[in-house]
């Protein structure tokens, strides 16, 4: 098992979040996450990543975990090839620059690799959190509404690379309010919402 969750419950503010949630996600598969806004999908994925410490239960993870959320923490002042290969390396990754071109080309922004961070539009900026995703080189990807702000070509594009990346034996945990098309076997609805 890639990542297990046992008996997890998640408090924010003080109020509960979610409770007494169990589940696991094997190498070579997916897990997608639904529910309503406020039902605790970002609060999951950052506990799975360990950003959050759980109210109650467990959660094991494996060394190396790539958490996609709604900041992509790419400095703004570099060009997008440095900033993510500065990530690339702080994630540990054999090769980073190599890494960071051949991901760059997976979400279709090699042309772009040389222009600052601050000048892309918000869609180019959410395939450049995937790209440092894919450049991590983790073998958990803990994506939070990866295709918010994306067209159509970069959501096919993001269900590629999450296929290929199970096919080659990495787990994903997608929370997403649109329909994608990925190698799921798992579904979890959280219910309740605010
Ligand atoms: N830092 C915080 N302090 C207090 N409450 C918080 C904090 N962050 C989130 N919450 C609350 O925790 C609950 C779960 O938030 P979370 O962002 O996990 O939901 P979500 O399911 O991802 O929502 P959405 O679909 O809108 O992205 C919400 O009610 C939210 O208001």
């Amino acid at each position: 098992m890639t990542l297990v969750v046992d008996g997890l419950a998640a408090r924010r503010g003080g109020r509960a979040i979610f409770a007494d949630l169990s589940f696991a996600v094997d190498a070579g598969d997916a897990l997608i996450v639904t529910g309503p806004n406020g039902v605790g999908k970002s609060t999951l994925l950052r506990i799975c990543a360990g950003l959050l410490p759980p109210f109650e239960g467990h959660v094991t993870r494996p060394d190396r975990v790539a958490l996609m959320a709604e900041a992509a923490a790419l400095d703004p002042d570099r060009t997008l090839a440095q900033a993510l290969a500065f990530w690339s390396k702080v994630d540990g990754a054999d090769d980073p620059d190599g890494r960071v071109e051949d991901a760059l080309a997976d979400v279709d922004l090699a042309q772009l690799a040389r222009v600052p961070v601050r000048m892309l539009s918000t869609g180019q900026r959410r395939r450049a959190a995937m790209a440092r995703v894919v450049a991590s080189g983790a073998e958990l990807w803990l994506l939070d509404e990866p295709a918010n702000g994306l067209d159509a070509a970069a959501v096919a594009r993001l269900e590629v690379l999450v296929e290929r990346h199970v096919e080659r034996g990495g787990s994903a945990v997608v929370a997403t309010h649109l329909p994608l098309h990925l190698p799921a076997t798992q579904r979890l609805v959280l219910e309740g919402g605010a």
